[in-house]
């Protein structure tokens, strides 16, 4: 598995590992940032994700099972451990190691030791310019990236590579060598093939730290233990900047330009750069890509400043450390081969043509030169790097964010207008929705919305399912001073009880599962507005007594929060239950009904409204005629007349549907009552027949049937003269009140008047 791992699900795709990456090893794909382990180099600078979503792979099980495995297990530590382990001295760290099973402790500062003298050697033999090989990150990134300076890097193994085939070749091929360091790219450099079996494991100082902790191991209490094998002397100083020139005795002058030494990743990639365009063609150059050296590798303590590591190293450099060599590593026969090849592991890259970064630019809208941002948003220095990468399939164009930033712009633009269309529309279907009807019954709603519009009352609305409660709602809004503001309608059994509260009051973050953040209620939402609630004789017990405290102090409480909040909101409820019946059997609180119930529309079946039906027939038609754009002229008598006797269960939601579907069916421009469902015709065949009947019957009951034609019209005359007044009315017609009442009921005309009729009574003594 490579060292370097990605937890797709923590990418948000902020592309800093772009931006980090030197060679531009990521790949931005599938909405996560994944790295292209064929051009990347180890450096480890994309472990420094804020979101941590690279993570370096976890080597302490197999360090584990090495250890417990009964093989001889070696520890190595590289050069730079003072500068990490600086609260304990060296010794006290060996002896932690061993405590954990290792058997013998070595300085990898002998490594260094051991690969000076084949510098020397490849320096004196060399004619080109020698670029050092002890930086595993600068092999990589000549392998992989600059193959043409293979030849140039001196073929001779890094320190730690040579301390495994060190102490291999003296305890045997069976030992297994763990080798702890700041370094990333050295977990890359085992697993490479020029390199296998010197090294087992590869890991950091953070790693074994964490070793300790796991397995109780304190090493500020242990006494010191020697280490093993060889004394480095002062090969220590080797992961300090400048450490390498010293230990292999290259030494140059002030002025001299024949030798470069080097740090950190830019000086490495430009030096490289120079040396393979030929631009610069010095003797020695030597480099490692890490700024300020291996002692600030990528695992290195963050806490210190360089300086300060600094000056750990020359102390430990200067100090006398225990020792305890066993006699056969100072056998000269104990040095291994040293020398290692090097292969072309570059996989090149298809080249765009200029037309192709022209179009790609096209794309995110980079039409002439200074529409290239160059603002390395995407992680990419420049808008033509980026463009490349796009191009080789590194990159997503939606990478760009002055593009993105473009896009939201001009989708919030498109949106806006699409709100607009919809509000419009939804105006023009529901809010500009004239209330037809010419029906006493209907006017006397009509006349009842206008005087209960304007005022802040609460209002009850009461009728069947369609006959038009929400559309008096809408009207009661519209005239009332409220009308600049929002209209909120809830239809109260659509939504779950348990979510009703929280959408009508709001939730506090976290006040149940998936309360993610604060969310505003309906309540709140409704401020300075209407707040229509249908059907509210469906809402739970706990939800009517906050809804009365709402009525009653004008201020909403969410969901898992404390502190209410003040609104001023209207309400307007509407219901077809009961609620007389649900108070008396305990389902309906009855505080919260007499706040309810202060002002009264009830809205009558159409049933009893047939006087009605022609007008709402053709003002449907003409819905129909323009939602259809079909040219239809009317409907034909028959079906007129079919609909004013059909009981209409489903109201005039169910009359404007049938209306619709007629409307859609018919081939003529007339709709006939074949066009109707075929339960009209029947309906219709009924009230023909009656009226045959009737025409049959004898002229006593012809007679009856004027007279109570004209005693209903005489009772609706009255009414209308006096607004509604039964009391008044009576005496209009001069028969006792008792009487109008029976008549009324004779008639069907009723509640609705019976209602007004009361209230009126009381206004007008007898
Ligand atoms: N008097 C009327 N004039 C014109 N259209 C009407 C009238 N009454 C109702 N409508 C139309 O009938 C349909 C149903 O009306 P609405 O939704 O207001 O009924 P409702 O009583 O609120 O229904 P529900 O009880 O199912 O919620 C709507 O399209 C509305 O525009």
């Amino acid at each position: 598995m490579e060292p370097i791992i990605t937890f797709k699900e923590r990418c948000r795709l902020c592309y800093s590992c772009v931006r980090s990456c030197p060679v531009k090893a990521i790949k931005v794909d599938n909405g996560f940032a994944q790295i292209m382990y064929n051009r990347c180099i180890g450096c480890g600078n994309c472990l420094s994700c804020p979101q941590q979503a690279k993570a370096v792979v976890d080597r302490m099980g197999q360090t584990q099972e090495l250890l417990t495995s009964g093989a001889p297990v070696v520890a190595v530590l590289g050069c730079s451990f003072p500068a990490f382990f600086h609260a304990i001295t060296p010794g006290q760290l060996v002896a932690a190691l061993k405590n954990l099973g290792f058997c013998e402790v070595h300085e990898g500062a002998y490594g260094a030791r051991m690969i000076a003298d084949a510098y020397k050697e490849v320096l004196r033999q060399t004619e080109i310019p020698l670029v050092s090989s002890h930086c595993p990150a600068v092999v990589s990134l000549i392998e992989r990236h600059y193959p043409k300076l293979i030849p140039n890097l001196a073929g001779v193994v890094s320190p730690m590579i040579a301390m495994g085939r060190f102490i291999k070749g003296i305890l045997g091929k069976d030992t297994k060598v763990i080798y702890i360091s700041t370094c990333i790219a050295g977990k890359f450099e085992v697993q490479a093939a020029e390199s296998s079996s010197a090294i087992d494991v590869v890991l950091t100082y953070q790693e074994i730290d964490k070793f300790f902790k796991g397995r109780g191991i304190n090493p500020a209490s242990l006494a010191e233990a020697p280490f093993d094998g060889l004394d480095p002397d002062n090969a220590r100083i080797f992961t300090l900047t400048g450490g390498p020139l010293k230990v292999f005795e290259v030494e140059p002058d002030f002025l001299d330009t024949e030798i470069i030494s080097a740090e950190g990743e830019n000086h490495a990639i430009d030096i490289i750069r120079d040396l393979a365009a030929g631009r610069i063609t010095p003797s020695f150059v030597d480099l490692r890509l890490c700024d300020g050296g291996c002692v600030d590798g990528p695992a290195r303590d963050q806490t210190l400043n360089h300086f300060y590591k600094r000056k750990l190293i020359v102390n430990y450099n200067d100090s006398t450390l225990p020792y305890k060599t066993a006699p056969h590593y100072r056998s000269t026969t104990s040095i291994p081969d040293l020398m290692r090849p090097y292969s072309n592991k570059s996989c090149r890259l298809p080249s765009p043509g200029k037309d192709d970064i022209k179009r790609i630019l096209h794309s995110t809208n980079k039409f002439t030169q200074s529409d290239e941002l160059n603002c390395r948003a995407c992680g990419y220095n420049t808008c033509r790097e980026h463009a490349v990468a796009v191009f080789q399939g590194l990159a997503d164009i939606e990478m760009c964010l002055p593009h993105n930033l473009q896009q939201v712009e001009d989708d919030r633009g498109r949106l806006m207008q699409k709100y607009e269309l919809i509000r419009r529309e939804l105006d023009r279907q529901l809010g500009d929705d004239p209330i037809v009807g010419n029906d006493s019954k209907i006017q006397e709603v009509l006349e009842l919305i206008r005087q209960v519009g304007p005022t802040p009352t609460t209002v009850l609305i009461r009728g069947e399912t369609g006959t038009g409660k929400e559309l008096t709602a809408r009207a009661i809004h519209r005239l009332s001073l409220r009308n600049d503001k929002p209209l909120v309608t809830v239809n109260c059994t659509t939504i779950t009880d348990s979510l009703l509260e929280s959408e009508l009051f709001g939730h506090k973050k976290g006040a149940f599962t998936g309360a993610i953040g604060d969310k505003k209620g309906l309540f709140e939402a409704a401020n300075g507005g209407t707040i229509f609630l249908d059907e509210i004789g469906d809402i739970t017990p706990k939800l009517q007594a906050e809804l009365l405290r709402v009525l009653d102090l004008g201020e909403v409480r969410p969901v898992g929060g404390a502190a209410p909040k003040k609104v001023d909101v209207r309400l307007i409820a509407a219901t077809n239950k009961n609620l007389e019946q649900g108070v008396s059997e305990g389902w309906f609180r009855e505080d919260l009904y007499y706040r309810l119930n202060v002002f009264n529309i009830h809205l009558p079946p159409l049933r009893n409204r047939q006087d009605s039906i022609p007008s709402l027939a053709e003002h449907f038609l003409d819905k129909a005629r323009k939602k259809l754009n079909k040219n239809i002229a009317g409907i034909e008598d028959r079906a007129v007349k079919a609909m004013q006797h059909y009981p209409w269960p489903g109201n005039i939601r169910e009359m404007q549907n049938v209306i619709e579907r007629s409307s859609v069916l018919t081939k003529g421009t007339i709709i006939r009552l074949e066009n109707l469902p075929t339960i009209f015709a029947d309906t219709y065949e009924r009230c023909s027949n009656g009226e045959v009947n009737r025409r049959h019957a004898s002229f006593k009951a012809e007679r009856e049937l004027h007279i109570s034609r004209t005693e209903k019209n005489l009772i609706q005359r009255y009414l209308e003269e006096t607004g509604g007044n039964v009391a008044k009315a009576a005496r209009l017609a001069n028969i006792p009140r008792r009487t109008f009442y029976r008549l009324l009921e004779k008639h069907g005309l009723e509640i609705v008047q019976r209602v007004r009729t009361k209230s009126a009574e009381q206004e007008a003594p007898e």
